[in-house]
């Protein structure tokens, strides 16, 4: 995150951490708690990782440095990459990890709630990209979990700040015309949360971004709202018969 602020212990109970073990185990991107057994991120963090055991989900983190060969985390049973996706600035750019044991919520860790389908028109004014990623274009991933206020920019002007690409409606953009604040390299897969009377609600997916943070080039999200009935018909135990 650039532009970013320390996060309190608790503040984003949904927020996860999601490493993989190849060679060696490092973070790679963020991840929201949507239930007690589903964790919803980006395709591209997981797209060539289809492999769920060299996931681990670390949950009611705040620090980096809290996770070490002792700390408990989350293993993967299964991972659903929407089969629309090709690449993050195409679009379709969500995936699902399922659990392999659902988890306990506690004050630390505890699920954020989706908008409903109606929800698409909304304009959210109080929103927050939230991860550990770097603080700058060539940075490194950092150790306290970081915040940033970002607003919402219309369709329109997205599109006139990403002339060269198509930005579709089920994207949606935000950061500042003059930048400063936005998400960067580690970010990804993370939530852009909103709150809207009084609720937190999953608005976005951390995606792409021109750079980080620079002028005219906004951070751009998977529209989690447009995605309701595919998350719904992932998630649900159709009993096969
Ligand atoms: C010590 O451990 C580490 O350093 N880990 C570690 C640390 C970092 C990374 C990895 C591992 C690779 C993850 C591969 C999959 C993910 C690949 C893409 C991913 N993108 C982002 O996270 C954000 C993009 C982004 C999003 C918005 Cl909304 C706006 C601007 C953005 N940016 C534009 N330019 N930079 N950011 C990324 N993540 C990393 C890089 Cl390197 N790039």
């Amino acid at each position: 995150i650039v532009g970013g602020t320390d996060s309190s212990p608790g503040e984003w109970p949904w927020q996860v951490s999601l490493h993989a073990r190849l060679s060696r185990q490092r973070h790679l991107c963020g991840g929201s708690i949507i239930s007690n057994q589903w964790i919803l991120t980006a395709a591209h963090c997981v797209s060539s990782l289809e492999n769920p055991n060299i996931w681990r989900v670390y949950a009611g983190i705040l620090r980096q440095s809290e996770i070490n060969e002792n700390t408990p985390f989350f293993k993967v049973e299964e991972i659903i990459i929407h089969s629309q996706y090709k690449f993050a600035q195409i679009g379709y750019d969500i995936a699902l990890m399922k659990l392999v044991k659902p988890m306990n919520f506690t004050d630390l860790q505890l699920p954020i709630c989706l908008p409903s389908k109606e929800d698409t028109d909304i304009f959210y004014t109080d929103c927050w990209v939230i991860g550990w990623g770097y603080r700058k274009e060539k940075g490194r991933v950092q150790d306290i979990l970081q915040k940033a206020p970002v607003p919402f920019m219309s369709k329109e002007e997205c599109q006139a700040r990403y002339w060269k690409r198509r930005i579709g409606d089920k994207v949606i953009c935000a950061g500042y015309d003059e930048g400063g604040r936005d998400a960067c390299k580690g970010d990804s897969g993370g939530p852009l949360s909103c709150r809207h009377e009084e609720v937190w609600y999953l608005v976005g997916i951390t995606s792409w971004g021109e750079g980080c943070a620079r002028p005219r080039q906004p951070g751009v999200y998977t529209k989690v709202a447009e995605y309701s009935d595919w998350i719904l018909e992932k998630t649900t135990q159709h009993e096969h018969y």
